[in-house]
């Protein structure tokens, strides 16, 4: 089953097309990677999805509820980190998390439950101001997570972290879909920082969907051996690439 589908959806700023007729479908209980270069509209898309933009065309469902007629629906089914995450400086992590709790009606065990599913109790009397950039991306997740939505749509959460926070994000992500019997849809424009957390991905270039299926099928349909030594990110910039010159595009 689907969680999400797209039927040839698409955005428009004034002439630019940033998503393109995308047709997607994000399996349910599993972790979708959404991976494209700069621009790409990984967020746009998701954007779409959170009821932050509107589509110029094309249709969208989630969790079979229709978008725009079920919009409230889907939004109560749905938890985000969308670029930086907004919280207040000087509140700790628990009172930060204690606002959504209040907002979403949940029960005061919510944040505790929240803060130990991203690995945050030691830290949650800390401001958040004095969190490192991992601690920061972790609370993020948390007020994503902490309505236990079915659905979680994270945009580049392992943002601006060095290799070690990258790991542990990853780590972390992979677990969310057993923990919360939830799906993610996550993007990034590294194929490294998805190919061992995504069981589907999705490649986007200059707003078109290039590729869907798993790592396997991206192996096999592009034969990387032949073409760049078995290098699967090499294989996923020679795509773009190969994209860029059939649209006119210089890379
Ligand atoms: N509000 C806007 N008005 C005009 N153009 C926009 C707007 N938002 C995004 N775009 C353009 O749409 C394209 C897709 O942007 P988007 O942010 O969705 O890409 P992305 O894949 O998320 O890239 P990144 O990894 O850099 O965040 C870009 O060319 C961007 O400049």
């Amino acid at each position: 089953m689907n969680v999400i589908v797209t039927e040839n959806l698409s955005k428009n700023y004034a002439d630019f097309t940033a998503v393109s007729k995308v047709n997607i479908q994000v399996p349910k209980g599993k972790v979708y990677g959404l991976l494209g270069p700069n621009g790409a509209g990984k967020s746009t898309l998701m954007k779409m999805f959170l009821g932050l933009t509107q589509p110029s065309g094309g249709a969208f469902t989630i969790n079979h509820k229709q978008y725009p007629q079920n919009r409230n629906e889907i939004l109560r089914e749905v938890g985000s980190f969308i670029e930086a995450p907004s919280f207040y400086g000087n509140l700790t992590g628990e009172e930060n998390l204690d606002i959504i709790r209040r907002i979403l009606g949940l029960p005061k065990t919510s944040i505790e439950e929240a803060l130990s599913i991203v690995g945050l109790v030691k830290w949650k009397d800390r401001q958040a101001k004095k969190y490192s950039l991992g601690m920061k991306q972790r609370l993020g997740l948390a007020i994503a997570l902490i309505g236990k939505p079915a659905i979680l749509i994270l945009d580049e959460p392992t943002n601006g972290l060095d290799p070690v926070g990258v790991h542990e994000i990853r780590t972390l992500i992979q677990t969310l879909p057993e923990k919360l019997q939830c799906t993610v849809i996550l993007s990034s424009h590294l194929l490294s920082e998805i190919e061992r957390v995504a069981d589907t991905i999705g490649i986007l270039n200059q707003g078109n969907l290039l590729f869907e299926g798993s790592i396997d099928e991206l192996k096999t349909n592009f034969h990387p051996s032949d073409r760049t030594d078995g290098n699967l990110e090499d294989t996923f910039l020679q795509l773009i690439q190969e994209d860029n010159i059939r649209r006119g595009i210089k890379a």
